[in-house]
């Protein structure tokens, strides 16, 4: 089954700027890929498509099955909760929270009550190696640990699809190596995953490379 369809997608930015100019592209369920290209390709606008944080000029976007174009807002918003994961290159964990509740926000939108919020923030945790840290606030962790509490958070509703944008971005080698490790772990448990990248190593770690270039995937 293709979790990602985009046909013809194209996105122009305040009426001139052609970020994307006629994307086709599918990731079948369980695919682990990168999307490498330089900056200013459209990388990001192509994640903000499959992520449904925006929708196309032109083109379709459907993700599980349903069409973007047929959803308004709030249903959009439901869609993004129960099938999607994002893992930003800078953290954008809440300063003065602890790892657990940032964590357990992840299920806000979710109806869980607060107590299992916790218990499978917990759990999601431990996934990740933190389970030492559940007490710590951001400013306590390293860059690495806040990234795997970042991590954690986009995966403790059990999404099928998780995007990380530049996940390493901000990591030095070695906590890179163990975000990455964890990408992969959850690979194998079934998530299909999408990682933007410029980074050719990551990218050829992957079992797939998408190149964007100019707003287009090259072939
Ligand atoms: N919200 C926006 N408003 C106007 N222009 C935008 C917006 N977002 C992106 N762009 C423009 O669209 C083009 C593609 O940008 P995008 O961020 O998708 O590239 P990218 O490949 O992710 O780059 P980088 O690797 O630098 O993040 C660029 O010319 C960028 O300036």
């Amino acid at each position: 089954m293709n979790i990602v369809e985009l046909r013809g997608v194209t996105k122009t930015y305040n009426g001139h700027v052609h970020a994307l100019r006629g994307v086709d592209l599918t990731i079948s369920t369980g695919e682990l890929l990168a999307i490498i290209g330089p900056s200013g390709s459209g990388k990001s606008t192509m994640l903000h498509m499959i992520g449904t944080l925006d929708r196309p000029t032109t083109g379709t976007v459907r993700i599980a099955g349903h069409s973007v174009l047929d959803l308004n807002d709030r249903r959009l918003s439901a869609l993004r909760a129960r099938h999607l994961g994002f893992v930003f290159q800078q953290f954008h964990l809440s300063p003065g929270v602890s790892a657990l509740d940032n964590v357990a926000d992840g299920l806000l939108y979710t109806g869980t009550p607060l107590r299992k919020r916790r218990e499978r923030a917990a759990a999601a945790l431990d996934r990740v190696g933190l389970g030492h840290r559940l007490d710590h606030k951001p400013n306590q962790m390293s860059g690495g640990e806040q990234q795997r509490v970042a991590v954690a958070r986009a995966v403790v509703g059990d999404p099928p699809l998780l995007l990380a944008d530049e996940p390493t971005g901000n990591l030095d080698s070695a906590a890179g190596a163990e975000v990455l490790k964890i990408i992969k772990e959850l690979h194998e448990g079934g998530t299909t995953i999408a990682i933007i990248t410029h980074d050719n190593e990551i990218a050829e770690w992957c079992p797939r490379q998408v190149r964007v270039r100019d707003g287009l995937v090259l072939s």
